[in-house]
């Protein structure tokens, strides 16, 4: 991988901010552990700098593909040091499967430190939750009420209508020859049908709440980062030094959310059907529930949503785009999948996603190649033996998601864009083989952290491309798309997002109102 490693000057300022701090550190992080047995078993380790240890690579713009070169030099579980903070980097498949079979409970928290106030990064979400009592009750409400498959049925009405105004918006721009930026419009699709999902119509595009909302979720990826940096080196920089930028847009949302909470408990019969918010309410009344949920956690459970469900599905449903119509041949084919299995008197709908297997395996293509989020991160609760190595307890786990998925012991082609490898793989062999199989994709990571939301992603990505590609041709602006990647808060990013100038191919709805 000849990629080179870049450090941006913004960086460059922390890094030596960071120098500076440490030498005041100094005797603090040569600390000899209190039980030093095991340590000489470490994993294997590149060369670091004096102090700072491997902090450089974290530093660099693209972490995923630094990370990368050195795990494809140095091995795939390889143990790096940041100032005192040890971290396990782990870009195998066999790894990973290890980690997730035998030490899944221990590697279940992510250990991020948190504002007890604040809604954004603070004490009541869920994501943030260590593995116990709230978030399991969390996960069992969301298994079995928010995000269960009959949930998700019921509101299929509200992705309808999302994805025919998204639609309507794109036919505008085609009759204006009007280019567009794919990856905006989808982002207004997400967010609008998780509003309306998660608080019903109460918050919808035509009131201004969706738009409120959008900015503040687009402020909340862009404190992701420093957040991610201070939390990892809470030792030294604490999570409080961005206090103020945090609280202020928890304040924000802390008054939307409250106001939409307060319409929904006044009343309850201007929803249509149960979203999110009546359900969270009901556990939050229910005194013989297991665990006693509080307004912040409601708050901040749907906030994360927003956080965890639109930016991922806007990433990938940009960057699938980008490869379709950069390889004909493949648009061509899914075209005629669509053509043949939905025809042109309709608009392509979720009931219609099992029967088009090709659009399935392009959607799976799209997220091996760019997964939005390129890392797992988690934290080793207890110390553990992993492939015979020590690892200490509070050790942080860096599964790099996006190198697995490029590992050319796993995959043929890992940079080529090539969805029919999914349609080949059978699935059969010796237990740990398909193990192993199951550990070499993980887009919606692993264990009992891995995403909830996955059946939902697939919609998503399925409807937004598969109408995308059925409605229209594209025109890319300068004929060519630029692949190289940027990173957007912690999620990956497409460093040019191509402007498209969408081509009607057919209207579904004319078609229609003739026949009518
Ligand atoms: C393309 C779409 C999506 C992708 C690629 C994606 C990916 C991920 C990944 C990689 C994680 C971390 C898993 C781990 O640590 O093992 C995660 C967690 C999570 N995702 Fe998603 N996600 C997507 C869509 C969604 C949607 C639509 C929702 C909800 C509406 C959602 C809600 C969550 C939540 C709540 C978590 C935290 C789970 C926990 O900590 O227990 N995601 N997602």
């Amino acid at each position: 991988m000849a990629a080179m490693i870049t450090i941006d000057f913004q960086n460059c300022t922390i890094l030596l901010l960071l120098c500076i701090f440490s030498l005041l550190c100094y005797s603090l992080f040569f600390k000899k552990p209190k039980n030093s047995r095991g340590y000489d078993n470490l994993p294997p380790s590149p060369p670091s700098l004096p102090i700072i240890g491997h902090l450089h690579l974290l530093l660099s713009t693209l972490t995923h593909k630094s990370f990368q070169k050195i795990s494809s030099k140095y091995g795939p579980l390889l143990h790096l040091r940041v100032f005192n903070v040890r971290l396990i980097l782990v870009s195998s498949a066999s790894v990973a499967d290890e980690i997730f079979r035998l030490h899944d409970v221990n590697v279940s928290s992510r250990n991020v430190s948190t504002i007890d106030e604040s809604l954004v990064f603070g004490s009541s979400g869920f994501i943030t939750a260590p593995y116990g009592d709230y978030w399991k009750f969390m996960k069992k409400l969301v298994a079995t009420k928010l995000l269960r498959p009959q949930a998700i049925e019921q509101s299929r009405g509200v992705r309808a209508e999302e994805l025919e105004r998204l639609y309507a918006n794109l036919l505008n721009k085609a009759k204006k020859n009007e280019s567009i930026d794919i990856g905006k419009e989808a982002m207004k699709l997400t967010n609008n049908t998780i509003c309306r999902m998660s608080m019903g119509r109460s918050c919808s595009e035509n009131n201004g709440e969706a738009e409120r909302l959008r900015e503040l979720v687009t402020k909340s990826f862009a404190l992701t980062k420093k957040i991610f940096f201070a939390n990892l080196l809470h030792s030294v920089l604490g999570i409080s030094v961005f206090k103020t930028e945090i609280m202020g847009v928890s304040r924000e949302f802390d008054e939307l959310l409250e106001g939409i909470l307060v319409k929904h408990e006044e009343k309850p019969e201007e929803n249509q059907g149960k979203d999110m918010m009546d359900l969270l309410l009901e556990a939050y009344r229910d005194e013989k529930a297991e665990y006693n949920i509080t307004r912040n956690h409601i708050k901040s459970f749907l906030l994360e949503i927003f956080l965890a469900g639109t930016d991922t599905s806007t990433q990938t449903t940009q960057w699938t785009m980008a490869e379709i119509v950069s390889n004909p041949s493949i648009l061509a084919k899914l075209r005629e999948e669509i053509d043949s299995v939905v025809g042109k008197t309709r608009m392509i709908q979720e009931s219609d996603l099992p029967n088009l297997p090709y659009l399935q395996v392009v959607v799976k293509e799209g997220l091996r190649m760019h997964p939005p989020s390129p890392f797992l991160l988690r934290t080793f609760r207890e110390s553990c033996e992993i492939k015979g190595f020590y690892v200490p307890e509070n050790t942080v786990l860096f599964v790099n998601a996006y190198a697995l998925m490029r590992d050319p012991n796993s995959w043929k082609d890992p940079d080529e864009f090539k969805p029919e490898r999914f349609l080949a793989s059978s699935g059969r062999g010796e237990e740990n083989e398909v193990r192993e199989q199951v550990m070499k994709y993980l887009p919606f990571g692993a264990g009992r952290r891995g995403c909830p939301g996955t059946s939902l992603g697939y919609i998503f990505l399925g409807t937004m491309i598969g109408m995308m590609v059925q409605c229209f041709d594209w025109k890319i602006e300068g004929g060519k798309v630029h692949m190289e990647e940027a990173v957007a808060g912690m999620n990956l990013a497409m460093a040019h997002p191509p402007k498209c100038t969408p081509v009607s191919r057919f209207d579904p709805f004319t078609i229609n109102l003739h026949k009518s």
